[in-house]
């Protein structure tokens, strides 16, 4: 359903900005079969609440404090490979380098 060209535009690809275009209204709790990132129903995830409180901090914390990389002489491949979710064909390699030390300086 969340693939369904009827219901997106373009759905196979990786457009981030469609969910800022109404940012506020996508609604993502199990009522809008469209979309459906924490289930539905009974079994709906239990962890919503904690999820919508801590991906903005943990994200921008991680973006925050490192600059991320991939390893030298590599190339950024996000192509997925098929299987009940969605997984990528090559296992991404993200490298971190602190911006801080431990004493909060800028490095
Ligand atoms: C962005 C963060 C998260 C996403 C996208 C997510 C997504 C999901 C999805 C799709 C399911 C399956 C629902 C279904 O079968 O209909 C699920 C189940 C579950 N999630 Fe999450 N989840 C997230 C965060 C969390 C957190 C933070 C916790 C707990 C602290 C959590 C605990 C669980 C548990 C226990 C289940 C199993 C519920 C059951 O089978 O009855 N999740 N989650």
């Amino acid at each position: 359903m969340q693939r369904d060209p009827e219901a997106w535009d373009n759905p196979l690809e990786f457009q981030p900005e469609r969910f800022m275009r109404d940012a506020g209204k996508v609604e993502y709790k199990g009522n809008n079969y469209n979309f459906l990132p924490f289930g539905s129903g009974r079994r709906i995830c239990p962890g919503i609440s904690l999820a919508e409180k801590m991906i903005l901090y943990v994200v921008s914390t991680l973006l925050h404090s490192f600059e991320w990389n991939i390893p030298h002489g590599t190339t950024l491949d996000l192509s997925e490979k098929f299987g009940l979710v969605p997984k990528m064909q090559e296992p991404l390699i993200a490298v971190p380098i602190a911006k801080y030390s431990s004493s909060g300086h800028y490095l």
